[in-house]
């Protein structure tokens, strides 16, 4: 399946043209140096003329100033106060949150409160209640406020829920995902994944992806009827396997994992990483390989009952705004953006989508006897 891959538009989605910039474009200040920020935000922006990045702020001064001399942001704020600094500033209108899962409600809140549009990293905050309030915040100040989550802004997965809803496969039968990593060869030891307080654990740091995408892909709620957890240490999970039902009848598995097993003889060889999804209908299955980052490569198979096969790839939507080059953080800035700007996104997740999606982890959690997440002083 990777014998073709066009190198050309890969080197394009990961590293973008600059364009020219509109008379007043949206300001970003950018909160946390984090390694996300310069695909999720600092990367799209480039390529989006109504958008630049005026400031970066960290919790250390050092860390502030490199980061925005290497990704050219004119404005850093460093220590202590950064992030309100940052937040305080008047000439920003949008404020990006990169942080560990377990402060992205303190600081939503914070920059909801002065006045700033929020685009803040998945999952958007340590449980479902976190986001009821911060969705009502953004709502009772007029702003902007999306959880980004860019697969659902890309166009292969919406043509994956038109093959599925076209209706010649017929109805979801079952579904299963399994995303799992090399946890141990990609994060250091005290990565925020690993760490409770932080909001940690392989379900808020993976579950989003297979979640979400059943849940769009069947237009429905589940029901968690299971769930099992191998630990890493107290209350964070390594692994997690969910067992649900999808409109009351549809059984679905999602496995999130940090420590995949080996391969090959005796399983020595490591697995850097699994991302399947398969959904099972009644006249044929569809699998949709690399829906975690689609824009960097995917396929979608599908094959009916009678044995046949085809592959699709879509980098492009048919109709509407979108470039074959543009990375899923593109396609979600633009929708950010038209939403800020009052025009209609041609995708958008809405605070319900957000809500839902935690109180699917919270229940996750619960039926796996852990602790709530964090529930903080609101
Ligand atoms: N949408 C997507 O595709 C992806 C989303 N994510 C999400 O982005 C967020 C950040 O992930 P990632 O960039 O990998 O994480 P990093 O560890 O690289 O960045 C987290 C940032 O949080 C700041 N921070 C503030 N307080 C703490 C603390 N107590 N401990 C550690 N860091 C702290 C640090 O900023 P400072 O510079 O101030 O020190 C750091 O740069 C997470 O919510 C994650 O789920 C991650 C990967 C992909
Ligand atoms: O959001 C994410 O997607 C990709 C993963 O590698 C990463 O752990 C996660 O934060």
């Amino acid at each position: 399946m990777f014998e073709f891959l066009p190198l050309g538009r890969i080197l394009k989605t990961t590293n973008p043209p600059a364009v020219e910039k509109s008379s007043a474009p949206l300001r970003f200040g950018v909160v946390g140096a984090s390694r996300i920020a310069p695909d999720a935000v600092i990367k799209p922006v480039r390529c989006h003329a109504d958008t630049l990045i005026l400031a970066v702020a960290a919790r250390s001064e050092r860390r502030a100033q490199s980061y925005a001399q290497k990704w050219r942001i004119p404005k850093f704020y460093g220590g202590q106060n950064a992030y309100q600094d940052l937040i305080d500033n008047p000439d920003i209108d949008v404020v990006y949150i990169g942080l560990p899962n377990a402060l992205h409600y303190e600081w939503t809140m914070k920059a909801l409160a002065a006045g700033k549009h929020v685009l803040c990293d998945k999952p958007i905050a340590d449980n479902e209640e976190e986001t009821q309030r911060m969705f009502a915040l953004a709502q009772e100040k007029n702003l902007v406020l999306l959880e980004a989550w860019q697969p659902r802004f890309h166009p292969a997965l919406h043509r994956v829920k038109a093959i599925i809803d076209e209706g010649s496969l017929g109805k979801i039968v079952k579904m299963y995902a399994h995303f799992g990593l090399w946890g141990d060869l990609q994060f250091k030891k005290d990565d925020i994944r690993y760490n409770y307080g932080l909001g940690g654990g392989a379900l808020m740091d993976l579950g989003p992806y297979p979640l979400n995408i059943m849940r769009y892909l069947s237009s429905s709620e589940p029901t968690v009827l299971s769930a099992e957890a191998t630990c890493r240490s107290e209350n964070v999970d390594r692994r997690m396997e969910v067992h649900m039902t999808f409109a009351e009848s549809i059984p679905a598995t999602v496995i999130v994992d940090f420590a995949l097993e080996g391969w090959g003889p005796l399983k020595l060889l490591p697995q850097w990483l699994k991302l399947v999804f398969r959904v099972e209908c009644e006249n044929g299955v569809v699998e949709y390989f690399n829906y975690a980052l689609p824009s960097l490569y995917h396929y979608i198979t599908i094959t009916t009952k009678d044995g046949k096969s085809r592959v699709e790839k879509v980098y492009k939507p048919a109709e509407g705004k979108g470039e074959e080059w543009w990375s899923a953080y593109r396609y979600e800035l633009e929708a950010f953006v038209d939403k800020v700007r009052g025009r209609e996104p041609q995708v958008w997740r809405t605070a319900e989508d957000s809500i839902n999606s935690m109180r699917i982890i919270d229940a996750a959690y619960t039926k796996a006897c852990f602790a709530p997440r964090s529930r903080r002083t609101h």
